[in-house]
Formats: structure tokens, C-alpha cells, sequence
């Protein structure tokens, strides 16, 4: 489908982890479609989510956080973010509003490997004061020749109008890519098993969050408004597999309660939900389990 003076293309949102992307693309599309987290590094997948206009068509793809990696799992997030970079139209780099420190550094020499255009976005302009954000505009734009510097903050909404127009205006002429009313080109059961990541991570402290990936074993319709969904949360040690199920298994009861509510919102009907959890010692490191885990693209 190619209207005539339609742009669409594809946006990447990266930056460090807990900069606010999942927070940002939210606010952008409107809908809650990727798992937010006062933890870094929630955003292990990567995501599509599309904006459609009258005459447009953003098509966003949430890349996981770059930083040093220090295990496999991040090696790959790494090598996963570099490719996404290359195949997009505009990068948005999503930084704090403080600064730039080692990690940001970092970042942009990822980013000047490429040669799409990069829109620096500084993120939480509500935590600073409008004389703070002089110096630090000027202190990145030292750091590369952003294609343009937008200060914003995800939370209220302050100027992410402007960040939606400049994406906008540099967008190609291209195709519709998907149907007006699609908003996430992600599968059920992968946002189910992102809830339920989401409430753990929310429930639980110390190391268990980085450790945790979830599974949807079966989704089975029982009957016109009951689904049954069955999940497995794995975890790297017994220690951890311990607090999330806690005493008399009250923490396992409380994240099944959270995420089934939110599951039935998503699908709007009534779920039985079942989780177990599992050990699987250190599955980050291992390429074939992360592959089950469909963290690693085949
Ligand atoms: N004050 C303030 N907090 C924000 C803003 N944007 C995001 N946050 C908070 O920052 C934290 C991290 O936000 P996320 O959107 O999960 O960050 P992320 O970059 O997607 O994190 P990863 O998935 O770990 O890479 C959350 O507690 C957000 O509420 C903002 O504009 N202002």
C-alpha cells in the first residue's frame, strides 16, 4: 500500500540502561507496550511498536541498552543494538539530563560507528532546572554532531511533541508498512511472560532481577472466558528460586495475582494462571539456553 506523499520508517530508541526508553516510547505510541522498571536493564528484546499518522508511519524498534559487557547475554545486547543501528532511519539516543559521564561517552562512540542520523534526547528534564540544561546541551553537543538536541521528560510529557515532529519531518517517503490500528507487532505470550518479568522485578530486590526470564508453557482457551496460562519463571540459583517463591509461597502468590490482572486487561477475559519456578544454573552464559529463551536471534 504506497499513498502518494506518505513517510514511514524505522526509529531506534537506544541509550543506557534506565534513561527512560521504555518510558519515552510509551509516551510516544500511547499504549503501555514495553515493561517498565525502576531496575535497569528490563528491555532484553527487541521491540516493535508503530505510530501511524494521517500521513506517516513510525515503525520503533526499542533496542536493548548499550553498555560494557560483562557476560555473554550482554556481549550479544551489544552486538544486537550495533545491527539494529545500521538498520534504521533515525537513532534516537536517549541520555539523562546530567552531564555526560564515562557511560555516555561510551554510547556515542557506538553511535559514530554509524552513519544514520542521530536525534540526542535528554531525558528527565523535570529533575533539573531550566539554567542546569544550558551547560549540558552544550557539553554533548561537543560530543558528536547530533543531528539535533531535544530535551524532554518522558514522565510529564514536556516537550516530547517536538521530539514527535522532528522524527517526523525527517522521515522518507515510504509505505504504510501496517494497518492503522496496529500499535505492537509483538506476539501475546511474549508480553504475558513480560508482565509477569515486570512483577517480579517489581516485587523482588537484590540479585534475583537480573536473573529471571520467563517462559509461557501453554495458553489453552477453557472456555468462551477463561484462559488458562501456564508459565515458568526461571532463575540461576535455588537462593533466588527461594525469595521469589517466599514463605508459604506468598511471593510467588503475589506476583501470579499482579500479572494475572494485568493479563486479563490484555486480553480481555478471565485467566488462570499457573507458575512454576525453575533453576537453570547460569543461563546467561550459555548461547543454546539463551536461544530458548529467544534472547538470541536464530
Ligand atoms: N523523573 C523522571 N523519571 C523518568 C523519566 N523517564 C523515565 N523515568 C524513570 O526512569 C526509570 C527507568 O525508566 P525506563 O523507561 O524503564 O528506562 P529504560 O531506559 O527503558 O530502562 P532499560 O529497559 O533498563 O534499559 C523509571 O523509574 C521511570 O519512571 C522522566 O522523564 N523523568
Amino acid at each position: 500500500m504506497n499513498k502518494v506523499g506518505f513517510k514511514s520508517g524505522f526509529v531506534t530508541i537506544t541509550g543506557r540502561t534506565n534513561v527512560g526508553k521504555s518510558t519515552l516510547l510509551n509516551r510516544m505510541v500511547g499504549q503501555k507496550v514495553v515493561i517498565m522498571s525502576d531496575k535497569p536493564q528490563t528491555t532484553r528484546h527487541k521491540i516493535q511498536s508503530v505510530l501511524t499518522g494521517e500521513d506517516y508511519q513510525v515503525v520503533f524498534i526499542d533496542t536493548p541498552g548499550i553498555h560494557k559487557p560483562k557476560h555473554k547475554l550482554g556481549e550479544r545486547m551489544v552486538e544486537t543494538a550495533l545491527k539494529t543501528l545500521r538498520e534504521v532511519d533515525i537513532i534516537m539516543l536517549l541520555v539523562e539530563a546530567v552531564m555526560p559521564g564515562a557511560g555516555d561517552n561510551y554510547i556515542i562512540t557506538q553511535v559514530k560507528q554509524v552513519a544514520q542520523p542521530v536525534i540526542l534526547v535528554i531525558n528527565k528534564i523535570d529533575l533539573v532546572k531550566p539554567a542546569e540544561l544550558a551547560p549540558i546541551i552544550a557539553a554533548f553537543s561537543k560530543l558528536h554532531d547530533f543531528a539535533e538536541i531535544i530535551p524532554v521528560s518522558a514522565l510529564t510529557g514536556e516537550n516530547v511533541e517536538r521530539l514527535h515532529q522532528a522524527i517526523v519531518d525527517r522521515l522518507p517517503e515510504g509505505p504504510q508498512y501496517y494497518p492503522d490500528d496496529v500499535v505492537v507487532d509483538r506476539p501475546e505470550r511474549f508480553i504475558m511472560a513480560e508482565l509477569i518479568r515486570e512483577k517480579v522485578l517489581h516485587l523482588t530486590s537484590q540479585e534475583v532481577p537480573h536473573s529471571v526470564a520467563v517462559v509461557i508453557e501453554e495458553v489453552e482457551q477453557r472456555s468462551e472466558n477463561l484462559v488458562a496460562v501456564s508459565a515458568i519463571i526461571y532463575t540461576e540459583r535455588e537462593s533466588q528460586k527461594g525469595i521469589l517463591i517466599g514463605k508459604g509461597g506468598r511471593m510467588l502468590k503475589e506476583v501470579g495475582k499482579l500479572a494475572r490482572e494485568e493479563i486479563e486487561a490484555l486480553l480481555g477475559s478471565k485467566i488462570f494462571l499457573e507458575l512454576w519456578v525453575k533453576v537453570k544454573k547460569d543461563w546467561r552464559n550459555h548461547d543454546i539456553q539463551m536461544k530458548n529463551f529467544g534472547f538470541v536471534e536464530d
